[in-house]
């Protein structure tokens, strides 16, 4: 029989077996450490790897992501034969695009200042601009960026985009490669990262980034704490190039006590809330897929391996 082992949060894998009964039960749904016969497990569902779990799937053959992103996954243990997938599900995207959309209006009605005002006991008005008199751009254009810009789209931000290859997105004024980020940067007032972590993209979020931004523009972090340095963004805000960031994203996870984000006042940071695979939703985009490979068909959200997503 063909065999899928979860590892991961306990409640997710007892749900997930339940449901695989009723719906696949054709599949045998294990769950870590409970192996048996772990010769028969082909499939392995993971938010992360240790070597253990790895050595003991002598016939691994594809390695599916409970999250949208791959990086937190040591892919450097795992064989060169086996598949990887990320997760694209509903309850992600969703998720993902209500927190771009939070995030964005409260910088464009400056919410950052309003609150560090009101702390001080100020009552200090500046004017208001319409949603089509900001421009927001985005760094990365994959499933959780069109999500989000589907749901800013009815606000009537302008909207802009960068990503490695480019991309066609229907309002959206889109630039592409390394030629493509100053020109792109220099018009974004509102910037928000959805890239995927590679070592292309690493440290991507840095004083030079900031420095070719419009004065005074914000960011949006909710892709990884690797792609940004911290010491930048606060030299960046103390001098007033940048003018706050929201951050759902911490390197490491969780932040540690006393870390300058946790008090800055032009920083809100929340502790990678931003998009969360939903249980009830992922499943079945991985019974899905889990079909797609068993018929010899690519599943959905297949990575590049060499490519890092
Ligand atoms: O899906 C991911 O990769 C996440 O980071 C979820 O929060």
């Amino acid at each position: 029989m063909t065999s899928i082992l979860h590892c991961g949060d306990e409640e997710r894998g007892t749900l997930w077996r339940d449901i695989f009964a009723r719906e696949m039960p054709e599949v045998d749904f294990r769950c870590w450490p409970d192996l048996g016969d772990a010769k028969e497990i082909r499939f392995l569902v993971a938010w992360t790897l240790t070597p253990e779990l790895i050595a003991s799937l002598p016939n691994l053959e594809v390695l599916f992501s409970i999250g949208a992103g791959v990086d937190q996954l040591d892919l450097s243990l795992v064989p060169p034969h086996v598949r990887v997938v990320r997760m694209i599900e509903p309850g992600i995207t969703v998720t993902m695009a209500q927190y771009i959309v939070m995030a964005a209006l409260a910088l464009h009605r400056d919410l950052p200042f309003y609150l560090a005002e009101q702390r001080a006991g100020r009552w200090t008005q500046r004017d208001v601009l319409l949603c089509s008199e900001r421009t927001v751009g985005f760094l990365g254009l994959g499933e959780l960026a069109r999500a989000s810009i589907q749901a800013l789209r009815p606000l009537s931000f302008n909207l802009l985009g960068w990503s490695r290859c480019g991309a066609d997105i229907e309002g959206v004024e889109t630039y592409a490669g390394p030629d493509g980020l100053d020109p792109f940067l220099a018009r974004c007032e509102i910037l928000v990262c959805l890239l995927p972590l590679t070592e292309e993209t690493r440290g991507i979020l840095c004083r030079k980034l900031f420095d070719r931004l419009p004065h005074g523009a914000a960011i949006i972090n909710a892709a990884r704490g690797g792609h940004l340095i911290a010491e930048d963004l606060c030299a960046a805000l103390d001098e007033g190039q940048l003018s706050a960031a929201f951050l759902d994203v911490a390197s490491p996870e969780p932040l540690p006590q006393g870390h300058p984000f946790y008090s800055h006042p032009a920083i809100f940071l929340t502790p990678h809330i931003a998009g969360v695979t939903r249980r009830e939703t992922a499943v079945h985009s991985l019974i899905a897929n889990l079909r797609r490979v068993l018929a010899g068909e690519e599943p959905d959200g297949e990575v590049d391996r060499a490519r890092g997503y």
